[in-house]
């Protein structure tokens, strides 16, 4: 059923039936609150109020009033990256989250979501009692192809495999440019190899939510900052992340689906050789690297965390295997569908058909009388906070023949 835009109707003290409120769409073409473009949607006993304007500054805050509070205001922690400020938007409540749509804002930039029950949510609640936390993520049309992830002992060869896939195939990955506070080696460049920063700096960062993952590892510390993986995705190559043990745990329990491949070396003799003959440790770190090697094997070859073990004992075979995992091989063929070109209109109001949300352009003469409606479907979600939501997918529809009358309403 599609529920008309009531978004004048005020359920602040969540009068209305749950059914009800799951299925409304408020839009804030109503100016629903003392003159200032806020929506405010009602989740249980909560209503999230989100926008508001400062004079002719138009900006996007969360405010939650928790009636189980008696009615007050509480603090509320935003994670993720959030949107920056807009001139108006709409608000449709699905099931863990609210999904915005910016308005009189650029394409690349008016799908949001306001997490405010994800796994994500939950985790992130319980190291902030007292508070109420919500994720924001920016919402892609489209897919991108899992990122993957390789892990391995120091010395084993994981950089190289990565060198060949990259040199073989550089429109299709793309590479996750880490944080260490470890020095430069040899020809590493900052930004290209790692972007090499002071702990400090890491760990504001780290507290700022900024990091997908960070791990402690033979005595620096290293981290994968979500812009990292994202700008990958965003460009459409698939992200390759070499990171140790702990961070492809972390990454397992992350909401970023990847692929997980383990690098394991023919014997510790080699591993030893390669990374002596590699010439880029001294004597100490060496022998760090090593002692933790065998630990790092054991947690690759057991912990359940890998889709797949390689072993590189020659390197072309490995690297064959590699390609083969990834779905490179002579045979494959890797269609790649572009996300479709369709831009939401300017100004809109939204209503929403289990996980289809129509949207109906409410702003010029011209968009108006362009018998299309926009239909995004939220079916199939992937990702979300602190990274991007991928998964969406937008059709132009025309209204007439899918009998739509001009106001969002459709087929009851
Ligand atoms: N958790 C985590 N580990 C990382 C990251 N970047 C690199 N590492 C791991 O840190 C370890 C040391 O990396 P590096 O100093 O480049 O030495 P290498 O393994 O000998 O090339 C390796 O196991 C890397 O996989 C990261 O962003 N997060
Ligand atoms: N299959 C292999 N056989 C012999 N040497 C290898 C093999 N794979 C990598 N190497 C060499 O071993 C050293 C460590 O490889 P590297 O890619 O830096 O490892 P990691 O990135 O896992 O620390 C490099 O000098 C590399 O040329």
């Amino acid at each position: 059923m599609v529920w008309g835009l009531d978004s004048d109707k005020d359920f602040s003290m969540g009068e209305a039936p749950i059914g009800q409120d799951l299925q409304n769409g408020n839009d804030n073409d109503f100016e629903s609150k003392s003159g200032t473009f806020e929506t405010s949607t009602i989740i249980g006993e909560k209503k999230y109020v989100i926008g508001g304007t400062a004079g002719e500054t138009f900006y996007v805050k969360v405010q939650i009033l928790d009636n189980n509070c008696l009615g007050e205001w509480v603090n509320v922690v935003e994670l993720g990256t959030k949107p920056i400020s807009c001139n108006g938007h709409s608000a449709v409540l699905l099931k863990d989250r609210i999904l915005i749509l910016k308005k009189n804002s650029n394409p690349d930039d008016c799908i949001w979501f306001l997490e405010v029950d994800t796994t994500y949510v939950r985790q992130q609640q319980k190291k902030n009692l007292g508070t109420e936390v919500v994720a924001w993520s920016k919402g892609v049309i489209g897919n991108v192809e899992k990122p993957v992830v390789i892990s391995g002992p120091s010395g084993v060869g994981k950089g190289t495999l990565i060198s060949l896939l990259m040199k073989e195939f550089p429109s299709m990955f793309g590479f996750s440019v880490s944080h260490t506070t470890r020095a430069p080696r040899g020809m590493e460049k900052d930004g290209v190899h790692y972007h090499f920063t002071e702990k400090n700096v890491m760990e504001k960062e780290i507290k700022d939510g900024k990091f997908l993952e960070f791990a402690s590892v033979h005595g620096n510390l290293y981290g994968t900052s979500v812009e990292a993986v994202e700008l990958v995705s965003d460009a459409g190559k698939r992200c390759i992340l070499d990171i140790d043990v702990q961070g492809a745990r972390s990454v397992r329990a992350s909401p970023l689906e990847a692929m997980f491949i383990f690098i394991c070396p023919p014997s510790m003799d080699e591993l030893e050789k390669r990374l002596r003959d590699r010439g880029t440790e001294t004597e100490e770190q060496v022998l760090k690297r090593l002692r933790n090697a065998q630990a790092e094997i054991e947690q690759g070859r057991s912990s359940g965390i890998f889709d797949h073990i390689l072993f590189n004992d020659n390197l072309e075979d490995c690297y064959e295997n590699l390609k083969k995992l990834l779905g490179l091989d002579e045979y494959a063929t890797t269609p790649k569908s572009a996300p479709k070109e369709i831009n939401l209109p300017r100004d809109h109001s939204v209503s929403k058909i289990d996980d289809k949300i129509i949207i109906n352009s409410t702003s010029s003469k011209l968009e108006k009388e362009s018998k299309n409606l926009i239909m995004l479907d939220v079916s199939c979600l992937k990702g979300g906070a602190p990274g991007r939501t991928r998964g969406l997918n937008i059709e132009a529809i025309d209204s007439f023949s899918e009998g739509f009358n001009g106001n969002g309403n459709g087929p009851i």
